[in-house]
């Protein structure tokens, strides 16, 4: 099946991703009639309730956090919210107060965690303490990939924006060099990709045993192993299978599987970059080489990175 095919919604269910509402919108399927869940979500109104989230996906932006949150929402106890909610880190959606940021989150049983996910949080100075106040004991998720493959993402979404609003947009090289000069180190989707220094703050406001950690590249090459230690982060029973991914060709990434059902990514997930040069690949590898380093012995885990 192409990959095309399988953006709009599942046969029978509604849409489970609602194109027309942009990539930040999913609505998950309702899961008993995956074949996932027989009773949880039917047990009567009572039950099913909007309830804070006791787990959030905190970034990196392009890391992969929509496949992570999508992935984990197939398990029968994870209720995950559709749109990105942007609570901590927009003055004008934190002010609206918890009763707004609850009514964002999706219907769920007593026994299902409830997620959402924001990668703007992970980089927002407000964000740590604004989410330790509202549940110290918060699950935090930090999905990584390789801060240069990061940054060339972050670039072709903007540049994707731009070109979709007839706007120019400089190319890469113009954004990421000074002349000879050397690295504009100012450029946003550099400083992006220093997640040490944005997971500092994170540390300072939550011990480490509350902050996993994902290998944004192991979700992409094989999924499997990444979401069951997220399970057991989560203190989820495992129930994540093989079955539940498969890889697709076209798309050239892991789609979602469900019973009969099948589904991708949209198209805003796993465009083509751009090509970097040789030397400015050298360049950005030397300058991330120190950060990346600190990044590791943060986390006590290694990421094979440039
Ligand atoms: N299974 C699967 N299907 C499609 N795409 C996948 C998948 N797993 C990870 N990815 C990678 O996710 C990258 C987008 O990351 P995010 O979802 O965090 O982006 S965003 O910050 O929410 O815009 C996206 O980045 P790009 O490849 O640059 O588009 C993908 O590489």
């Amino acid at each position: 099946m192409g990959a095309g095919s399988l953006v709009r919604g599942w046969p029978g269910l509604g849409p489970w991703y609602d194109a027309s509402r942009g990539h930040g919108n999913w609505v998950p399927p309702r899961k008993e009639a995956l074949g996932l869940e027989p009773a949880l979500q039917t047990r009567g109104a009572n039950s099913l309730q909007r309830r804070l989230p006791q787990g959030i996906i905190i970034g990196v932006r392009k890391g992969g956090t929509r496949a992570l949150l999508e992935m984990l929402a197939l398990h029968p106890q994870v209720a995950a919210a559709h749109a990105e909610v942007h609570f901590f880190n927009r003055e004008e959606n934190y002010r609206r107060g918890l009763g707004w940021y609850r009514q964002q989150m999706p219907f769920s049983g007593p026994g299902q965690l409830t997620m959402e996910k924001t990668p703007g949080y992970f980089s927002s100075p407000q964000a740590p303490e604004r989410v330790r106040a509202m549940d110290p004991a918060m699950r935090l998720l930090l999905i990584v990939r390789d801060p240069v493959e990061r940054l060339v993402s972050d670039y072709t979404q903007i540049l994707h924006n731009r070109r979709a609003r007839c706007k120019p947009y400089p190319p890469l090289e113009r954004l990421l060099l000074r002349g000879d000069r050397g690295l504009n180190t100012r450029y946003k989707a550099i400083q992006r990709s220093l997640y040490a220094l944005h997971l500092a703050p994170w540390l300072a406001a939550f011990p480490p045993a509350h902050i996993h950690v994902v290998d944004g590249g192991g979700l992409i090459r094989e999924p499997l192993p990444e979401l069951r230690r997220v399970e057991q982060f989560l203190g989820l029973t495992p129930s994540l299978r093989p079955d539940n991914f498969y890889f697709n060709q076209t798309k050239g990434f892991y789609c979602l599987q469900a019973g009969a059902h099948q589904h991708c990514l949209d198209e805003s997930k796993g465009r083509p970059h751009p090509p970097i040069t040789e030397q400015l690949l050298e360049q950005l590898c030397t300058y991330f080489s120190a950060h990346n380093e600190h990044f590791f012995s943060l986390v006590g885990r290694t990421f094979n990175w440039c």
